[in-house]
């Protein structure tokens, strides 16, 4: 029940409602992972259920892909999309240009192919997540399982020599497992200290064998709505600054919120 959300989950709901806003009918949405994401696809299902909104939903993760089909969005693959007219998703921390790390929930790689290959990305974030500069939160690269402590060793060798590594890189693990990617890869999260110049750091990250992709997403957001606990939502945008600040009527609607999983 709304009544029972915390602050966070509540700025993660109204930043999420105001972004299905962006959605119109016909369109084709790339469709987000993690908790905040989760919100989006339920808000775009009680669109498609109540006001017979019209739309094709190409999800990042096959947790997506459930709860999409789940609240009643039609699923196509991107290859079947082949373009996407908007992408909405979370993000981990994202800066005042609009850079982000993600990849907190392990999606990072389809997250950024869908993005990519958006005419626009939207990221829906409660107040936490923005930052002055990335890298507090750990930065997930997806490695191949092949030779994993061998690429991580050459990740911390350079990245020590670039002065950007703080502690080390931990394996993620999913119990005593290693967590294992839609792909079936690992993920390495870099502890690192501030990151001074993000779009290097992503080239150089990128060229290592081994390494898949990382969770910058540099240039690739136009847009960030972002939820305040007490429903209040900021919606910026990168080539304007700040062009809104709006209220949103918190609605409870018991359906909505009652059967959040994520
Ligand atoms: O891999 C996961 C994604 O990048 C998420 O969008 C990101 O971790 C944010 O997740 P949440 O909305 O749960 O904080």
């Amino acid at each position: 029940m709304s009544s029972d959300l915390s602050p966070i989950d509540k700025a993660k709901f109204v930043a999420a409602k105001r972004a299905a806003q962006f959605v119109e009918d016909g369109m084709r949405v790339g469709l987000g992972t993690g908790s905040t994401a989760a919100w989006l696809v339920r808000c775009l299902g009680e669109m498609v259920r109540d006001d017979g909104l019209k739309i094709r939903g190409v999800p990042t993760s096959s947790r997506t892909a459930q709860l999409a089909r789940d609240v009643g969005i039609e699923v196509i693959s991107l290859d079947e999309a082949k373009w996407l007219d908007i992408t909405i998703d979370g993000a981990d921390e994202f800066d005042g240009e609009l850079n982000l790390i993600k990849g907190g929930g392990g999606a990072l790689l389809q997250e950024k192919i869908v993005a990519t290959a958006s005419d626009q990305m939207i990221v829906i974030a409660d107040i936490g997540k923005e930052v002055e500069h990335l890298g507090a939160f750990p930065l997930p690269i997806e490695v191949i399982p092949f030779g994993w402590q061998t690429t991580q060793a050459l990740v911390e060798e350079t990245l020590i020599s670039m002065d950007v590594l703080g502690r080390s890189s931990t394996l993620r693990m999913n119990g005593d497992r290693p967590f294992h990617t839609d792909e079936g890869n690992y993920i390495l999260d870099l502890h690192l200290n501030r990151i001074g110049n993000p779009r290097q750091l992503s080239l150089v990250v990128n060229q290592m064998p081994g390494v898949v992709e990382n969770g910058l997403f540099i240039d690739i957001c136009d847009t960030v709505v972002i939820g305040y606990g007490d429903g209040r939502v900021e919606v910026r945008d990168i080539n304007e600054g700040t062009v809104a600040t709006e209220r949103l009527d918190f609605v409870e609607s018991d359906n909505l919120f009652s059967d959040l999983s994520d």
